[in-house]
């Protein structure tokens, strides 16, 4: 009779995480809490007064994670407020508004903002970061595209997620992957899976593509002085293509990258005997 009963699954232990939210002001980050905690949007503007704090229970595969949430100031204003729930942080939602590129370039001044503050014993490595491109509803105003954001987030080992608060699209989804990498984390001793922690691509391939995306002509795209030779455009051209040729990068950005530098070589070639 028992041998027929089918085995229960026990639960796993419940766990406690701590996550806190960063990133400048105003880029969404108590309405993508909202949204995902309560479901809702709210369209005015509260700026956070220092750190709004919460409490909440998920179920991530068979275990149950409470879930204390810090959600922090963005205003320059509340640094000393801040620096002091910097640590004994498992996962950490960094936010930047696709609209304003200022909120996007400020992402590696928060890094070394928790850094210091977490001091020199201080580790991230194990820390999991997602890092949301959000008010991505407003299309007609985004100034940072997808490509340039994920390579950002994902040369460091970070997630990547395109959010609105405000539609909800990208939210979930977020948070679901956001969690069961905490989880894969606190279920392999507090380390980073190896899998989890390394980009698929190499750091020179992420610098090259964004020399390249913010070169300001042909030549530099290239990297070669004005005035330069065909052998030395060529040159040129052919070590970039080998970097980044589409079937051996796959760095975010780099088919677009590869198809301005075979450009750029063709329009410098033109005009040179
Ligand atoms: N269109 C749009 N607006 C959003 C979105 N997310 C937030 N907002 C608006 O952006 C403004 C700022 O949102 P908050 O969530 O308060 O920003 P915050 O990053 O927490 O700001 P601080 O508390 O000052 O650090 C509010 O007016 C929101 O309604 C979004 O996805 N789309």
């Amino acid at each position: 009779m028992e041998a027929s009963m089918p085995k229960r699954k026990e639960p796993g232990k419940s766990l406690r995480i701590k996550v806190i939210s960063m990133g400048n002001a105003e880029v969404g980050k108590s309405c993508i809490i909202k949204r995902y905690c309560e479901k809702r949007f709210v369209s005015k503007y509260l700026a956070t007064i220092g750190i709004d704090y919460g409490v909440t229970k998920v179920q991530v595969r068979d275990r149950e994670i409470k879930v204390n949430i810090f959600d922090m100031a963005g205003h320059p204003f509340f640094y000393e407020v801040r620096n002091e729930f910097y640590k004994d942080t498992q996962g950490v939602i960094l936010v930047y508004d696709v609209g304003q590129k200022e909120s996007f370039d400020a992402l590696d001044a928060w890094l070394v903002e928790m850094k210091q503050d977490l001091g020199p014993h201080g580790n991230m490595e194990n820390i999991v970061f997602v890092v949301c491109a959000n008010k991505i509803d407003c299309a007609k105003h985004r100034c940072v595209d997808e490509s340039e954001g994920r390579l950002w987030a994902e040369s460091k080992g970070f997630l990547y997620f395109e959010t609105s608060a405000q539609t909800g699209e990208g939210i979930s989804e977020m948070f679901q992957t956001f969690y069961l990498n905490i989880l894969d984390v606190c279920e392999h001793g507090g380390k980073r899976p190896a899998t989890n922690s390394n980009a698929s691509f190499t750091k020179e391939q992420a610098d090259t593509i964004r020399r390249i995306r913010n070169s300001k002509d042909s030549w530099d795209m290239l990297g070669i002085k004005p005035g330069a030779s065909r052998d030395e455009v060529n040159k040129a051209y052919r070590k970039l293509a080998v970097l980044l040729h589409p079937d051996k990068c796959v760095a975010p950005g780099s088919e677009d990258a590869f198809k301005a530098v075979v450009n750029a070589r063709t329009a410098l070639l033109k005009n040179i005997k």
